[in-house]
C-alpha cells in the first residue's frame, strides 16, 4: 500500500466531478489514470495534493490520513506534481526555479525570491544532475519564460523532482509533444520510478499510457468504471463504450494494434 484513495467524491454545485473513487497505488508502480475529456481525472490529483477538499472519502499515504492536511504539508511528506497548464517562474532561471522547488519556498512571491533568495542549503537531489537528467543543463541560467513549450515541460517535471517526492503526479506531461519526444518521457518517468519514485500518470496519449503504465484505472463521468493492466483495459467493452464518441477510441484502436 502507498497512496490510497477511498471513496472519494468532490462536487461542484451539480456536477459530481469525482464520485465514490476508491484506489490503491502499490509503492515502485507506474499507475495510469485514464478517462474522456471531464471524466475527473485532474480534480482527482487536485485533491491528492490538497488543492481541493473533497467534499466525502480520504486521501492517504502509507495509512497515513493526508485528507485535512494542506498542500505544503503533503508536499514536505514527498507528494509533487506538474500541472496541465506549465507553471513556472517565467522571471527566475531555470536552476533558480528548481532551488526554489528544492527549499520548499514555492509559495512565496516571485520578486521576493529573485532578491532574497541564495543557492545552498541543500536537500533533495543534486540540481546538477536533475538538470542532466531533464536535458537542460546548458540552459540552466536561461529564464523559464524564455524556454521552448518542451524544455518548459521537462523542467516542470524536474521542479516537482527536486522536491524528492516519493510520489510523482503527472498531469497530461505529453500533451503537445511528439511521438519522439514521448519516448523521450517515456524513458525518463521510467528512470524516475527506477529511483523508487511511485508515479500517477494522467495522460490522453495512449501509446505512452499503454506502452509504460504496470496498471491504469479509467474514470467516466467521475467514476471508476475500470482497473487493471494496460491489456485488461484495452480489451474492456465498458472502457470502449466509454471512449466511443470521444475521438479517442481510435487512439485506443491503434495503442492496442
Ligand atoms: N473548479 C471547478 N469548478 C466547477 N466545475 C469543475 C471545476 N473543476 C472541474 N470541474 C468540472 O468537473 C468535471 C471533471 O473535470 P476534470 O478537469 O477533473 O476532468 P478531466 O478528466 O481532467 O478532463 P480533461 O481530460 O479535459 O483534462 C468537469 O465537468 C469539469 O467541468
Amino acid at each position: 500500500m502507498m497512496l490510497t484513495l477511498e471513496n472519494l467524491s468532490k462536487h461542484f454545485g451539480g456536477v459530481r466531478a469525482v464520485d465514490d473513487v476508491s484506489l490503491t497505488i502499490k509503492e515502485g508502480e507506474i499507475f495510469g489514470l485514464i478517462g474522456p475529456n471531464g471524466s475527473g481525472k485532474s480534480t482527482t490529483v487536485n485533491l491528492i495534493t490538497g488543492l481541493y477538499t473533497p467534499t466525502a472519502g480520504t486521501v492517504s499515504l502509507d495509512g497515513w490520513d493526508l485528507t485535512a492536511l494542506p498542500q505544503h504539508s503533503r508536499t514536505s511528506r514527498g507528494v509533487a506534481r506538474t500541472f496541465q497548464n506549465i507553471r513556472l517562474f517565467g522571471n527566475l532561471t531555470v536552476a533558480q526555479n528548481l532551488w526554489v522547488a528544492q527549499n520548499g519556498h514555492e509559495q512565496r512571491r516571485e520578486h521576493f525570491l529573485s532578491r532574497w533568495f541564495k543557492p545552498g542549503g541543500e536537500h533533495g537531489p543534486d540540481i546538477d544532475e536533475l538538470l542532466q537528467f531533464s536535458r537542460l543543463y546548458s540552459k540552466r541560467d536561461v529564464l523559464a519564460g524564455n524556454l521552448s513549450f518542451g524544455e518548459m515541460r521537462r523542467l516542470e517535471m524536474a521542479r516537482a523532482l527536486a522536491s524528492a517526492p516519493r510520489v510523482l503526479l503527472l498531469d497530461e506531461p505529453a500533451a503537445g509533444a511528439s511521438l519522439e519526444d514521448a519516448e523521450l518521457l517515456a524513458e525518463r518517468i521510467r528512470a524516475v520510478r527506477d529511483q523508487g519514485v511511485t508515479v500517477l500518470l494522467i495522460e490522453h496519449m495512449m501509446e505512452l499510457v499503454m506502452g509504460i503504465t504496470d496498471r491504469l484505472a479509467v474514470l467516466n463521468f467521475g467514476q471508476k468504471i475500470a482497473e487493471g493492466t494496460p491489456s485488461d483495459i484495452q480489451d474492456d467493452p465498458q472502457v470502449r463504450a466509454a471512449y466511443l464518441g470521444s475521438g479517442h477510441d481510435e487512439k485506443m484502436e491503434r495503442a492496442s494494434a
